[in-house]
């Protein structure tokens, strides 16, 4: 395996609740690997952590060999790590086309002066982007919808142009937080259709899910925290029958040094 993240000994506070404590794991460029683990238990704060919105209290995330930028979310995104929200976060009132040219422009190299007058570089630019951007949306499924604002999508269609975006910043890793939260079986059985060609396609995938059917199905490992610890990692068939995991979900309560 080759390695393309490591989460170093992550430790994360909110006051006196430890929400990570010293979390260490390792994804391999390729992998589909999966975050689970009962609710409240830290997997929406490491992917914050991850993507730079909140500063770690302790450890590091190395990405490609090299430490990421703490709290520096433009920075992560221009590493290549790219992630969408457990809370859909889209501009609601731009069209789908919109929402993923927004996602682009952190590729493009156009200056402000650039855009307020428009100059020839520019305006190819902004081709290209448009034509990518309609590429993504054919990609993820929901090319037909190219000119609706994003609020009136549904929900599993918002879902779907959320990762479109998170692909138009041409990411290595992409970290999807519960992208099946809301959707029907056949919603998320082309959910899971898209997420391996995006495997295919060469770009490593973490993910959060409580649909433990899809996580099971999907990923080639998972690690499980629980009480802001990790308790198991593994392949699913595995970790699935791990007794520590099993009690995790039966609300055992936290059995570890905090
Ligand atoms: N900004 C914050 N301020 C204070 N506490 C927080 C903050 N974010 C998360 N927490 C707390 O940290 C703990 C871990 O929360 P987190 O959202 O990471 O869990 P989760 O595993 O993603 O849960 P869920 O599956 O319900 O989304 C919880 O006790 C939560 O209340």
């Amino acid at each position: 395996m080759i390695t393309l993240l490591e989460a170093r000994h992550i430790d994360k506070r909110f006051g006196g609740l430890k929400a990570l404590s010293d979390v260490s794991l390792t994804i391999g460029k390729g992998e589909i690997y999966g975050l689970i683990g009962p609710n409240g238990a830290g997997k929406t704060t490491l992917f914050n952590v991850l993507s730079g919105a909140y500063a770690p209290d302790g450890g590091e995330f190395v990405f490609n060999g090299a430490a990421l930028p703490s709290a520096k979310p433009h920075l992560v995104v221009a590493q290549g790590i790219a992630r969408t929200f457990q809370n859909i976060r889209l501009f609601r009132e731009l069209t789908a086309l919109e929402n993923v040219m927004a996602g682009h422009h952190i590729r493009t190299k156009a200056s402000v002066f650039g855009i307020l007058v428009q100059n020839k570089r520019t305006r190819e630019e902004e081709r290209l982007t448009t034509e990518r951007a309609y590429e993504l949306l054919k990609y993820v499924g929901i090319e037909r919808f190219a000119t609706v604002t994003a609020k009136s999508l549904s929900y599993g269609d918002q879902r779907r142009l959320e990762i479109a975006r998170a692909l138009a910043t041409e990411p290595r890793l992409l970290a999807l937080d519960e992208p099946a939260a809301g959707m029907n079986a056949t919603e998320t059985a082309q959910l899971k259709l898209l997420i391996e060609q995006i495997r295919r396609d060469g770009i490593t995938v973490l993910l959060i899910e409580h649909d433990v059917k899809l996580v099971m199905g999907l990923c080639d490992r998972v690690a499980v925290l629980d009480f802001g610890c990790k308790i198991a990692e593994g392949i699913p068939s595995v970790v699935q029958t791990d007794e520590a995991v099993i009690n995790a979900y039966l609300g055992g309560g936290c059995r570890y040094e905090h």
